[in-house]
């Protein structure tokens, strides 16, 4: 709590930089507010003991500054809300979204976006920046209205001492309110996670890929069931807690209210008995009216400072999260640079990794030896860990021991985006880029989205030339059926993906992580043998490694290298003729993929 009042003075300023105009004019209307209740209940007092005492200007005086001042007072709320309001949305959706984003995306590794409690923060986050901006206005609102209260209590006291007992029936709203909303957040916190997961199975039931497998296998109803009980689950506990903290709102008020009538009976009767002036009632019924809407505004605001906290905390949480990891990149990356080319090649030593929250090692131990301007095959049944090595060596997950030497170096002692420059990847789950095809591939390489002979001979490099010219307008053609272009199919889309990864003319490492799984048998081989020249010739400019991820044997028989995955340990390498000859888990899976393939 105590790292709010900080962050509040942070957000200010941050509005202030770029807003300085409507902050300005937003801080000028909460100063005036401070004097305007004040000032309408003095100028009325004037007016009536004038009016009673005969001194006609004076009255006349009073009650057009009163008027005026309580005309100041409407103006001044109505439009320091309005510009709070403008300021809250454009700073919170153009300056902290961004802000937040940069956050996320800028942590080097990928970990953070497989981790449920970071995406637990991120969810509740979303689209929701405006709430942490105008926490730090409700915050400065809050104390405006202390100041406010303040100086009416003081003027309260000018006309009975006793008036200022509705001090202590004002602050009992206030910390009923704060009891019952704690209640509120604690649920909200506790059942973010049954609300991301409805939402998730919500997606997955109205999702075109999997809206096809949810028709056949029948499951819609079970993902229904499932759903709408996640649902219910929180919205219950949400329901129920918002009822805890009506309870206490409302009693809160039903003290205050007691309370304020007591008060109000307290002054009428000693103006009965003389101990007061007319205007002395008038000045108290004015300004203790307002001191209810006052107190209402200042519970209103506070509660709502308080239960920003549900947003604040992990803003917070997020923004600790992401200097830890940047501070972890920037230590490690001081200095090293990525080699120009490579001579030794890759090596990994004893490198273990394990996703967080699980304690089965992903990759457990690994040790290998990747020669410069080799082909290396990674191949091992599902699960086994091949696709977690490729994310290890292209740094989107830090080794949870061991590590990775290029040439000597410490993968880890390099900065993320200059050993990305370097590399060239098609993945799994390659991407879908619904831009203009030439686009599709030439943003493997953005120096080059440009360059038209760059792209075709990309899309030559992934045997794709035949594609190109079925389409109706080549490279110029729109992709994507969701933005009004042309559909392709999954194997069409990997070729995009293989050619937008052919981009890259001097990578040291190349990674193919199954990119023939959408292809056929033919297709597959061709690409393969393709790939193995374009390895070759790599090579003889950087010394580049290939890495090729694949679950068909017969595929891979070709490479320099080939290391075999189980339970995430590498259990064999060599080259395809010694493995076979060792007659291990690589021959005999070598021989069952085979059949299967002679069965197709
Ligand atoms: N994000 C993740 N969080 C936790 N565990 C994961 C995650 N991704 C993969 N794993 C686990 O790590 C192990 C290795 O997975 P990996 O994806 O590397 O296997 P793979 O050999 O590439 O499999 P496939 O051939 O199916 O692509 C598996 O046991 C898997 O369950």
């Amino acid at each position: 709590m105590t790292r709010y009042p900080r962050l509040w003075w942070r957000l200010l300023r941050l509005c202030f930089v770029h807003y300085p105009g409507l902050t300005a004019a937003a801080f000028a209307c909460r100063l005036l507010s401070l004097v305007t209740v004040p000032a309408t209940g003095l100028a009325l007092r004037s007016a009536l003991d004038s009016s009673t005492a005969g001194v006609l200007h004076a009255a006349i005086l009073g009650a057009v500054g009163a008027a005026a001042a309580h005309t100041v007072n409407v103006t001044v709320e109505y439009l320091g809300n309005s510009v709070k309001i403008n300021l809250v949305d454009r700073a919170g959706l153009l300056v902290l979204d961004a802000e937040i984003l940069r956050d996320v995306c800028g942590i080097e590794t990928m970990d953070h976006l497989e981790r449920g409690d970071f995406l637990d923060r991120v969810d509740l986050l979303r689209g929701a920046s405006w709430g942490v901006l105008a926490s730090a206005w409700n915050a400065l609102d809050a104390m405006v209205n202390v100041v406010r209260l303040a100086i009416i209590f003081i003027l309260l006291s000018t006309v009975s001492p006793l008036l200022l007992l509705l001090l202590a029936f004002a602050v009992i709203p206030l910390w009923f309110d704060t009891r019952g909303r704690r209640a509120v957040i604690r649920t909200e916190t506790e059942t973010a996670e049954d609300m991301r997961f409805q939402r998730h199975l919500f997606d997955l039931a109205t999702d075109a890929a999997s809206g096809k497998e949810i028709r056949v296998t029948g499951a819609g109803p079970e993902l229904i069931r499932r759903q709408a009980a996640a649902f219910r689950a929180a919205h219950e506990a949400r329901f129920r807690a918002q009822l805890v903290g009506a309870a206490w709102t409302a009693g809160g008020w039903t003290i205050f209210t007691l309370g304020f009538a007591g008060a109000l009976a307290l002054v009428v009767h000693d103006a009965a008995g003389g101990a007061g002036s007319i205007g002395d009632v008038v000045l108290a019924i004015a300004i203790a009216t307002s001191l209810r809407g006052l107190v209402q505004q200042a519970v209103t605001r506070s509660v709502l400072t308080a239960s920003s906290a549900v947003l604040l905390e992990p803003y917070l949480w997020l923004r600790d999260y992401a200097a830890r990891e940047r501070g972890h990149g920037d230590d490690r990356a001081a200095g090293a640079a990525v080699p120009r080319t490579l001579r030794d090649g890759i090596r990994l030593e004893h490198l273990t990794y394990r996703y967080p929250g699980s304690d089965r090692a992903a990759l457990d131990d690994v040790t290998a030896h990747f020669p410069a301007g080799s082909v290396v095959a990674i191949v091992g049944e599902y699960g086994s860990g091949k696709s977690t090595l490729v994310k290890v060596l292209c740094k989107f997950h830090r080794p949870s021991s061991g590590r990775i030497l290029l040439d000597g170096t410490d993968l880890a002692d390099l900065d993320g985006t200059s050993w990305w420059a370097r590399l060239a990847v098609t993945f799994q789950d390659f991407g879908r880029y619904h831009t203009l095809l030439g686009e599709a591939v030439g943003l493997g390489d953005l120096p080059h989205l440009g360059s038209r002979s760059r792209i075709l001979e990309a899309v030559s490099a992934a045997d794709a030339d035949g594609l190109i010219e079925r389409l109706p307008n080549g490279l110029a053609t729109p992709l994507g059926r969701e933005f009004g272009g042309w559909e392709l199919s999954e194997g069409q889309w990997q070729k995009i993906g293989l050619a937008r990864a052919c981009m890259r003319h001097e990578p040291l490492l190349f990674v193919l992580d199954e990119p023939t799984a959408s292809l056929d048998a033919p297709s597959e081989r061709a690409i393969f043998e393709h790939y193995v020249r374009r390895a070759r010739h790599l090579a003889a400019r950087t010394g580049a490694v290939t890495v090729i991820v694949s679950h068909r044997f017969s595929t891979v028989s070709g490479a320099d290298l080939i290391l075999v995955m189980q339970g995430g340990r590498l259990v064999e390498t060599g080259r395809h003729e010694s493995l076979l000859a060792a007659g291990g888990v690589y021959a005999e899976l070598y021989e069952i993929s085979s059949r299967a393939y002679t069965l197709d």
